[in-house]
């Protein structure tokens, strides 16, 4: 694999069992722990099979996600995501987010300003969390989204930490170091749908998603290809973000993805049908208040970065997106 992850080509990388973490012994736990941190460590990203989560119900959720996106404009517009970039909360319309704009990535393309996302996308944090509220549709255009949706939250946070403690047992620190960083809860999870289209189409300034890294510390992504939703095995890739990377000084890296044309389509005619995807993610992120520079471990000073927070970062990031 090349150093940009092709998220939809990674059908072929083995998938660990994450249940050997949950439920093995010590070392089950440790063996899992060392293939996650080496594959995490020469990839960025790995992949998990989620049998032994029952409560992660994702063929539902993804039919929650079709059903909002289904809805027509007005019904979504009801959970409008501000035309600022703050708070990153709610529904964007396709085109509203330009990932593009965030990075200097997306070099073999055009110029990166110039390139647009063909994807509407709904943002959600905390429930409850006063300084960024969540948006939602009325209950009535879509009963049990909100319910379902915030239930997925707390599972996904559960699994993030979990894996971010094999994590630390693998880089051989102590595996609860990661979890006060992220006590706080300031993780974002991302419903996103990317609409039906031609090959001819997602050429030139049009990209799925364009090349970026994620902001936050590691990202739990769920996508409708990878397989599974219909029942088990389940499977999720693990991708490092920038925090991540801050925090080990280039120890581990985020890795840079995007999502474009499928492989089988590209090359082929203009007029092929490229059809409608989803995916999930639940990006997990530090305590805002959280420092993101390099953690004080003598492996971790390669590359040295400032002690900004990662509420500073992320702000960063974020402000060129919209
Ligand atoms: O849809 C995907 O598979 C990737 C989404 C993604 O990279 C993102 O929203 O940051
Ligand atoms: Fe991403």
């Amino acid at each position: 694999m090349n150093d940009t992850a092709r998220v939809s080509g990674l059908l072929d990388l083995k998938s660990l069992n994450f249940g050997d973490f949950l439920q093995g012994n010590d070392q089950a736990q440790l063996s899992f722990a060392n293939s996650l941190t080496t594959t995490l460590q020469t990839l960025g990203v790995a992949k998990l099979s989620m049998d032994d989560v029952p409560e992660l119900e994702m063929l539902h959720l993804f039919n929650m996600a079709k059903e909002f996106f289904a809805l027509d404009i007005a019904s979504k517009m009801v959970a409008a995501h501000p035309a600022q970039p703050s708070p990153h909360r709610g529904y964007s319309f396709v085109g509203q987010e330009k990932l593009a704009a965030v990075t200097g990535f997306a070099k073999d393309r055009l110029s990166d300003s110039m390139m647009q996302d063909s994807k509407e996308t709904f943002d959600l944090g905390l429930p409850g969390d006063a300084e960024f509220p969540n948006r939602w549709p009325k209950d009535e255009h879509i009963p049990h989204f909100k319910a379902v949706v915030q239930q997925h939250y707390k599972t996904l946070e559960r699994v993030q930490l979990k894996v971010l403690e094999a994590l630390s047992l693998g880089l051989g620190l102590k595996r609860d170091i990661f979890l006060p960083l992220h006590e706080k809860s300031h993780h974002e999870m991302r419903l996103l749908h990317y609409p039906s289209t031609t090959a001819g189409d997602l050429t030139g300034d049009k990209t799925r998603i364009a090349e970026h890294t994620d902001f936050g510390s590691i990202t739990l992504l769920f996508q409708d290809q990878v397989g599974g939703l219909e029942g088990r095995p389940l499977e999720c890739l693990v991708m490092v973000g920038d925090c991540f990377q801050r925090w080990t000084g280039n120890y581990i890296r985020a890795i840079p993805h995007r999502v474009t044309t499928p492989y089988k389509t590209q090359g082929g005619d203009p007029d092929d049908d490229i059809p409608e995807r989803f995916s999930i993610a639940f990006f997990g992120k530090p305590n805002r208040d959280a420092r993101v520079g390099n953690l004080a471990h003598p492996q971790f000073q390669a590359v040295q970065y400032d002690s900004i927070t990662a509420g500073e970062y992320n702000n960063m990031k974020l402000v060129k997106t919209y």
